[in-house]
């Protein structure tokens, strides 16, 4: 329990859109109350020291800019759009996308034919620092969103938006051109240049903890005692391996974190130098 007289952490979540269901199930995940409404706006979990704040994921990091929130979870597009003084401390994982410029089919090749061009967005700050620091001259239109209909209906030569799967461009009849403007996704953000805020440490390495859990999962195995060292180069671990001797004489048991995007492979791998019994079991929760 946190006594009354600690300050609550202030935490910005996302109310709508594309981040807001996963931002609140990995805070969910790390242990923290969430609203079962949406419609609700401020949620106190006196429990674990934070309050949360159901706000548009445009407006997150200016709160925290601003130093009125602690912590936000927006995305890194919106937090470079927005020019406010906050900085990533962390990186998500979800809400992965890419920013582009886009065109009609076969339209444009080359950045610079953007020169004189009009250009719809809903993420004007970022978009005008890219083209000024290539000197590109352009007309950049301010839209909330659906930006892909504004060039059929006159209004743009080009959009840059963002783009996930690509189905909404191919769908407007426009295709991608020039570099990737930013990759984006979900990230924690704090205030720049100020100490971290009181009970920011906890709250990281619970939400740390969930990442941990989510991208490794335990392995066990048992292997012939002369083939442990070749069978730990295979699996270092995040700290090292537990090895502990086995009841049957000249084998060992070893316990240990691997990512699970490579565990079958491993898997294979620890059967061709002498393991055997092998195991994965999921994390439900950690703290590295
Ligand atoms: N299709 C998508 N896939 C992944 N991330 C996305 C997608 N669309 C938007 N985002 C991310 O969501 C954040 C924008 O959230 P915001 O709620 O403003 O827009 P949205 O998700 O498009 O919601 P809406 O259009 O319903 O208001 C940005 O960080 C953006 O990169
Ligand atoms: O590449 P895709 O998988 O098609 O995803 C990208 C689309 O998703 C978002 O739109 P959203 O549905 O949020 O509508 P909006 O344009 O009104 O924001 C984004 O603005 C793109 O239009
Ligand atoms: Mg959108």
């Amino acid at each position: 329990m946190t006594s009354p007289a600690t300050p609550l952490l202030r935490v910005a979540v996302p109310n709508k859109g594309s981040l807001s269901q996963s931002a609140s199930e990995i805070l969910r995940e790390a242990g923290y109350r969430q609203r079962d409404d949406s419609k609700q706006l401020t949620l106190i979990d006196a429990d674990n020291g934070v309050e949360f704040f159901y706000l548009r994921p445009r407006d997150i990091a200016l709160y925290v800019g601003e130093g009125t929130l602690d912590v936000g979870v927006t995305g890194r597009d919106l937090l470079q759009d927005s020019g406010a003084q906050a900085d990533e401390a962390m990186r998500l994982g979800f809400g992965r996308s890419r920013f582009r410029f886009a065109g009609p089919r076969g339209a444009f090749t080359d950045l610079a034919q953007l020169q004189g061009a009009r250009i719809a967005t809903s993420y004007v700050g970022v978009v005008r620092s890219f083209l000024a620091e290539r000197g590109i001259e352009a007309t950049v239109i301010r839209l909330d969103g659906a930006v892909e209909t504004s060039i059929q209906l006159g209004v743009a030569d080009a959009i840059a938006d963002v783009v996930e799967t690509g189905s909404t461009l191919r769908q407007a009849g426009l295709e991608v051109f020039g570099e990737t403007i930013l990759e984006s996704e979900a990230v924690v953000i704090t205030r720049s240049g100020a100490a971290a805020p009181d009970g920011f440490e906890v709250f990281r390495r619970r939400v740390e903890g969930v990442l941990v859990a989510r991208s490794y999962v335990m392995m066990d195995y048992d292997i012939p005692s002369e083939a442990v060292a070749a069978a730990v180069a295979l699996t270092p671990g995040i700290e090292s391996p537990t090895v502990a001797p086995l009841h049957r004489e000249g084998w060992s048991a070893v316990r240990v974190m691997v990512p699970r995007s490579g565990a079958q492979r491993l898997m294979d791998e620890l059967w061709q130098v002498g393991a055997r019994g092998i195991l994965t079991t999921d994390i439900h929760a950690c703290r590295l």
